[in-house]
């Protein structure tokens, strides 16, 4: 990924006050900017983040010769005049959900060439095995040579499909290469995430015919062409991982904040650890408002989990809120092998935190201390902007560039809420 090594100063500690509007989910506006190359109408998704992520897209849906305009959160993509079945390396490499593509060319096209393996952050390995091995199940040849990848078929296999793992992405890639299918594909231990429910209610109103998107079973059933009307409109879910982000800030700093445009009910898991701690906590369909008085309550035993358990996602910025709870909480890293990349970090400012393979041991401070910390990731650089709001003095964040694949104007959420950060181009 390019680093263009801008920073972030933030001034702490802060209080936040107020309230902010959620953007869209980055992780469910992706899937469905890759999908609408499927139609040959226009589609218009709105609630769609303005984040890095979110612009690479677009640029990759042009390169392959899609019309698009993005405004205020509104894509508009015409997809009619789409040309192209190979992802070049420079955007392949990008990020992880670049990906999606190959389902999604290959529905369109019988073709796909992904010309790298895909980036996305550090946080692990992260092989595709289980993205090919489905589309090979599919009757789809796959060539690998030299980090390109190739595919091509005559026809989708209706098929069924066992993840072994429920793999977010190998669950979309199946969906999105399955839509055309000879029958119907089954995929069993599916993913069963928000975000693939988001791209699966999109791709039905596009006239895909899929059902049980948010369990462990969905079943696709071929469609020979999808609907003919002049335009599709898509919502994109609100963010779950940008809303608990916020709501570890408020359990680290304290202070009362009303979170807006939410879904309260993907965030049980969060919602419930935060509740434990000593949180204050109402939700409403689309609000979450949240007080914190008291010193955070640490103790807990917290484990990373798929969907609907504790979001690995929410694994740093939850480090930042218990590094400075009383008592000993211990974080579990069950889906990542190298997401602990913050913990070094935040050890800098003063935590007492131990990571002994996949398990981090927190012993909780009173307080933190500014000092110059490095973003390596996106939810460890946006871990650190929580550890900074907290600390006493002043944090440099460096690399803050990492939070922007992921987080629409946060220093400027953190600002309506009473924090002082600035922005400045690094060395
Ligand atoms: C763009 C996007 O939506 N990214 C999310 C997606 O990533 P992503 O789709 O990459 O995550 P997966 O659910 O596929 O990965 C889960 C685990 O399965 C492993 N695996 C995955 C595929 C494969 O072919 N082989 C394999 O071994 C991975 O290395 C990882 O250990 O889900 C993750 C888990 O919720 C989130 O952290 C990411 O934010
Ligand atoms: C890991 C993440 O993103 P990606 O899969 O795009 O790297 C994330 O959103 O935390």
């Amino acid at each position: 990924m390019k680093v263009k090594m801008q920073k972030l100063i933030i001034y702490g500690p802060a209080k936040l006050l107020g309230e902010i509007e959620v953007e869209g989910a980055k992780n469910a506006a992706l899937p469905i900017l890759t999908a609408s190359i499927l139609t040959q109408n226009k589609v218009i998704i709105t609630n769609v983040p303005d984040i890095v992520d979110v612009r690479h897209t677009i640029d990759i849906l042009k390169y392959l010769g899609c019309k698009v305009l993005f405004e205020n959160n509104a894509v508009l993509v015409d997809s009619s005049s789409i040309k192209r079945f190979t992802i070049p390396p420079e955007y392949a490499k990008l990020m992880r959900s670049s990906v999606l593509f190959m389902g999604a060319l290959l529905s369109k096209f019988r073709r796909a060439e992904l010309s790298n393996h895909p980036g996305g952050c550090e946080i692990g390995q992260r092989p595709i095995d289980l993205h090919i091995l489905a589309f090979k199940q599919l009757g789809i040849e796959v060539f690998e040579h030299d980090n390109r990848i190739m595919c091509r078929c005559d026809r989708v296999n209706g098929s069924e499909i066992f993840l072994p793992i429920p793999s977010v992405g190998a669950t979309e890639n199946i969906i999105l290469a399955s839509i055309f299918c000879n029958g119907e594909v089954v995929i069993k231990n599916a993913a069963k995430e928000p975000e693939i429910a988001d791209l699966c209610h999109f791709l039905n109103k596009l006239g895909a015919k899929i059902r049980g998107a948010g369990t462990h079973i969905i079943k696709i059933e071929g469609v020979k062409k999808l609907k003919s009307e002049e335009v599709v409109h898509k919502v994109v879910i609100p963010d779950r991982i940008v809303a608990g982000t916020y709501l570890c800030a408020v359990a680290a700093c304290g202070g009362e904040v009303v979170l807006k445009n939410v879904f309260p009910r993907h965030l049980d898991s969060i919602l419930h650890i935060l509740k434990s701690s000593g949180c204050k906590i109402k939700e409403s369909k689309n609000e979450i408002w949240i007080k914190k008085e008291e010193r955070l309550k640490g103790g807990l035993r917290i484990t990373t989990h798929y969907y609907p358990g504790f979001p690995t996602d929410l694994q740093a910025p939850v480090c930042s809120a218990f590094a400075v709870a009383s008592g000993v909480t211990i974080i579990k890293e069950t889906i990542f092998e190298n997401r602990f990349k913050h913990v070094p970090e935040l050890v800098k400012m003063g935590a007492d935190i131990h990571v002994e393979k996949d398990i981090a041991v927190i012993n909780g401070v009173e307080q933190l201390r500014g000092c110059k910390v490095f973003a390596r990731d996106l939810r460890g650089g946006a871990a650190l902007f929580v550890a900074g709001l907290s600390a006493e003095g002043v944090t440099e964040v460096m690399n803050a560039d990492y939070v922007d694949r992921g987080y629409e104007k946060i220093e400027e959420k953190y600002t309506l809420l009473g924090a002082k950060i600035l922005r400045e181009k690094g060395e």
